[in-house]
């Protein structure tokens, strides 16, 4: 077990406003975190940190055994695989999913004069065919439907076999048949054991895929708890989060939450 992520102290700040304040956090290399929190907690500004994607105005930030800030963020993003809808948001619409995933083996989002080598064209395809979406490899992104376009996020955010994989809210938007599909995807995925740490950004307990180990709950920027799932997700713990009575349940491993009767 060794660290992957470890963050200390640090603070994002914009004008007078705190986007993080004082997170203390750190991941190691078998393990899967799930990060719960209220719209505005600061859940996607720390995975752009993690992702480094964003410099925090205070604290350390040591990815993959570099320290940020002190490192050429261009070798490190290439071992960091993300998939959010900022990235998705860039990818020119008139790409192929095909493309859209093997582009990431290049640190690009569209298809200019690169010569892809047939191997990198070869994974991306079984990429997309790992995640049910090899079928529509040719379709112009743009075209896809939105369950469509999270898998080939995945795919494209696990092209570079990243040594840690970021995922902002990939089930939003899903059906119930697209989100189960999905769940169960990734909690195969989260079995392997060859599967890189895992960071997963969602507001829906239910999109937690079973596999998972840690929580960390966030709310106006600031760490309520973080730990294993077994011990740290709690009715209490939740509701403290949330600012609402709420109830938890499990069963077989798939969580929910409702508000107290
Ligand atoms: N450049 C900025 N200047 C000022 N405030 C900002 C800036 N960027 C983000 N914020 C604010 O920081 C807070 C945290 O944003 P962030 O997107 O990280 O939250 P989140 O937990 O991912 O929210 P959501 O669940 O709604 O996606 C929000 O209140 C947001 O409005």
């Amino acid at each position: 077990m060794s660290p992957v992520l470890s963050l200390s102290g640090v603070t994002v700040r914009r004008g007078r406003k705190l986007l993080l304040n004082n997170i203390s956090w750190q991941v190691n290399d078998d393990e899967r975190w799930v990060i719960l929190g209220p719209n505005g907690a600061g859940k996607t500004t720390l995975l752009q940190i993690a992702a480094a994607r964003l410099f925090p105005t205070a604290g350390q930030v040591q990815i993959l055994d570099e320290q940020l800030g002190a490192v050429d963020v261009f070798e490190l993003r290439p071992r960091i695989g993300l998939s959010s809808n900022a990235i998705a948001n860039s990818l020119p619409g008139h790409e192929t999913a095909l493309n859209a995933v093997v582009t990431a083996a290049y640190g690009v989002t569209g298809r200019w004069r690169e010569e892809y080598e047939r191997f990198d064209e070869k994974r991306a395809f079984s990429l997309l065919n790992a995640w049910g979406v090899g079928t529509v490899f040719d379709r112009p992104f743009s075209t896809l439907s939105e369950g469509e376009r999270k898998r080939v996020q995945i795919a494209r955010a696990l092209m570079t076999d990243p040594e840690l994989l970021l995922l902002d809210e990939p089930g939003a938007g899903l059906d119930l048949a697209g989100r189960e599909a999905l769940v169960a995807r990734t909690s195969e995925l989260m079995a392997d054991e060859a599967a890189p740490a895992t960071v997963l950004v969602t507001h829906h307990l239910e999109e937690i895929p079973p596999g998972f180990t840690h929580v960390l709950l966030l709310r106006d920027g600031e760490v309520v708890d973080a730990g294993p799932i077994s011990s740290i997700l709690t009715s209490q713990s939740l509701s403290s989060t949330f600012d609402m009575p709420l109830e938890l349940t499990e069963r077989h491993g798939r969580y929910s939450a409702f508000m107290k009767q």
